[in-house]
């Protein structure tokens, strides 16, 4: 008998991605998982257990040793900075985080403002650029902060361009190429090691092209 592994998932856009590469890997979930709202879904096949986390928290259940494995953008990875091991670049739902603003535009020489999800990637870049700024954290629609007077500056995700374009924003610089990575528990690492070895031997398999 196989024991248990509890894998922390991400709900939203990575969701649907991540299942579909567990699928090509070869794991048995059943159809009716991408449509429930439950939050907790074991597939006894399999003997996974799946918990649906809001994706900045999935590194948060993996240190703690709730979720063995989690699945997780790096652009989470770099603002919680947990103590957990990253083991495979899942190679899904690119993007990357970059510095934005209105076109032609300096930053305020007194007391620039930049608005971020990522106050932590924010403050860092800004810190290693030399210059002082204050970092407003917001939640979402980060495009906002510039147009309406809040910060001179956003660091967020782009991924197509169109929500900076669409809102009449541009690109001043690339912080970092971002895609989800495959994160693991320390101590589950050292005790569920060829459980987890297996897994990882598997999506490398599709990552790499071996199976489809
Ligand atoms: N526009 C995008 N295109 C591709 N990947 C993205 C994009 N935006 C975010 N991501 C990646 O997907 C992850 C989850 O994004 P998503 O928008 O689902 O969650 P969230 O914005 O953190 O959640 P919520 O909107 O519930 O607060 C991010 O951490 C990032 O790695
Ligand atoms: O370059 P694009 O393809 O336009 O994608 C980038 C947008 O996607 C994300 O927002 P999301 O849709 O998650 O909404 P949010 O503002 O609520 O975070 C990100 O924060 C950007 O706003």
């Amino acid at each position: 008998m196989k024991e248990m592994l509890t894998i922390a998932m991400p709900k939203g856009r990575i969701f649907d991605e991540a299942v579909e590469l567990l699928r090509q890997a070869g794991f048995n979930l059943p159809p009716e998982f991408e449509d429930s709202r439950k939050l907790i879904i074991d597939v006894e096949q399999e003997q996974f257990r799946f918990i649906l986390a809001k994706p900045m928290d999935v590194p948060t259940y993996v240190e703690h040793g709730v979720a063995d494995l989690g699945i997780a953008g790096k652009d989470v990875m770099l603002e919680e900075e947990r103590d957990v091991y990253e083991l495979l670049d899942l190679k899904i739902s690119a993007c990357y985080l970059a510095v934005a603003g209105l076109p032609n535009t300096k930053m305020n020489d007194v007391a620039p403002k930049v608005a971020s999800k990522y106050p932590n990637v924010a403050a860092a870049y800004f810190r290693e650029q030399g210059e002082q700024v204050e970092i407003i954290k917001l939640n979402g629609s980060i495009e906002l902060a510039p147009i309406i007077g809040l910060s001179d500056r956003i660091v967020d995700i782009v991924s197509t361009g169109k929500t900076l374009v669409e809102n009449g924003l541009v690109e001043y610089e690339r912080i970092a190429d971002i895609t989800s990575r495959l994160i693991v528990n320390p101590v589950s690492y050292r005790t569920k090691d060829e459980r987890i070895s297996e897994i990882v031997d598997k999506l490398t398999d599709v990552i790499h092209g071996v199976r489809s």
